[in-house]
């Protein structure tokens, strides 16, 4: 039966991303089933808009982090989607992977963990052979910091280690694995675990570690939309179609460890797999509320965890941790159907 109480949902997003995330779509979903999504603004004081029954948020600065922290002491009992200190974790590139190595999972078929990389403070560091010196090249290399910004998503493919005094610390060089030209983008929303392909960084061959060219800057290459006809053709080279998707059970071990470790409800993580091992696979990235939009049937996803969201907190009349009991969840295959499940 409809429940006659109506939630409400707060959001506080930059531009870009209220323009891809709150869809019309997503809106009319979500208030067909008793939920409002109110934009926050960020140019008034938090603690005097609402009344929310949850807040949800991705925004850097301190600006908004003093918002926050002001509003959770006067208000809590709202939960916030989610709390700062567990996203600020996977603002830094370390801090971001070291949770991979925590995750006890028993590890069978398919094994999984992190590319070796060192971090590097200060330019002096990288004429140094003895931080360096231990990783294999071709490597890269990835600011540190991953605070949303154009800069922190710039990257470079390093074959050569003369090429790293080009570039700007505090960065990780991670050594670069071959993997088959494509990733794999595991999204994961509260209980609910979504995998998906996207192109990535073609194998390097022996040959073009010897070849003139002895680095290249790129970003967000999984994001990247070529010309139609070009990108049509680098998916077919790649046989993106018919590369075979990780074990579900696999990945979903890791999501849901990955967010009792972390405390997250809302974010996704990259996964490649080492063409020389086969079943070997490897955690490179991990965002805090990604592109959700580009998930199939988001909407429906977000609305279902919006909606045991503000229902639990009216049933025990506080603000929620990470574990739900009773949900309804969805559940998904390797082939973007969905279904809905009760009582999972
Ligand atoms: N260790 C690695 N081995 C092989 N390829 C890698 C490795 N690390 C990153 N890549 C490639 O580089 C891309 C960008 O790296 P990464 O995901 O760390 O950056 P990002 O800017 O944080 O990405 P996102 O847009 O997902 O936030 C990956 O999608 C993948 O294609
Ligand atoms: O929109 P946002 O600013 O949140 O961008 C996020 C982007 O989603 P988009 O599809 O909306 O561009 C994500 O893409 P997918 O992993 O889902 O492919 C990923 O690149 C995040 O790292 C970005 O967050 P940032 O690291 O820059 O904060
Ligand atoms: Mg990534
Ligand atoms: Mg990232």
């Amino acid at each position: 039966m409809a429940d006659a109480r109506r939630f409400s949902v707060g959001y506080a997003l930059a531009a870009k991303k209220k323009r891809s995330f709150i869809q019309p779509s997503l809106v009319n979903l979500a208030r067909e089933r008793g939920i409002d999504l109110v934009h926050i603004d960020t140019g008034r004081p938090l603690s005097s808009q609402g009344p929310f029954d949850c807040v949800l948020h991705k925004l850097y600065g301190d600006d908004w982090k003093a918002q926050l922290k002001d509003y959770a002491a006067k208000n809590p009992s709202v939960p916030i989607i989610d709390q700062l200190d567990a996203i600020e974790r996977l603002h830094n590139r370390i801090s971001m992977l070291q949770v991979v190595s925590e995750l006890e999972i028993s590890q069978d078929k398919e094994t999984f963990g992190i590319p070796s990389q060192v971090v590097v403070y200060d330019s002096k560091a990288l004429s140094d052979s003895r931080g360096v010196g231990a990783l294999r090249f071709p490597v890269i290399a990835k600011p540190l910091v991953a605070d949303g910004s154009a800069k922190s998503h710039k990257m470079s493919l390093v074959y050569h280690c003369g090429e790293l005094l080009k570039l700007k610390p505090p960065l990780v060089l991670q050594e670069f694995v071959n993997h088959g030209g494509v990733i794999f983008k595991v999204y994961v929303v509260g209980d609910y675990v979504k995998c998906v392909k996207r192109r990535s960084l073609p194998d390097v061959s022996p040959e073009t570690l010897d070849s003139p060219k002895r680095s290249f800057s790129f970003s967000q290459v999984s994001n990247m939309t070529m010309q139609d006809k070009s990108q049509e053709q680098y998916d077919l080279s790649m046989h993106l179609e018919d590369a075979e998707m990780p074990p579900l059970s696999f990945v979903t071990d890791i999501a849901r460890g990955l967010r009792r470790l972390m405390k997250l409800h809302l974010f996704n993580f990259d996964v490649i797999r080492d063409t020389n091992v086969g079943n070997h696979y490897l955690v490179i990235d991990i965002n805090y509320f990604p592109g959700y939009a580009k998930m199939p049937s988001y909407e429906t996803v977000l609305t279902a965890f919006f909606w045991e969201f503000v229902h639990k907190k009216k049933e025990d009349g506080s603000a929620i941790e990470c574990e739900s009991k009773e949900t309804k969840i969805l559940s998904n295959d390797h082939f973007g159907n969905t279904e809905e499940l009760k009582n999972k």
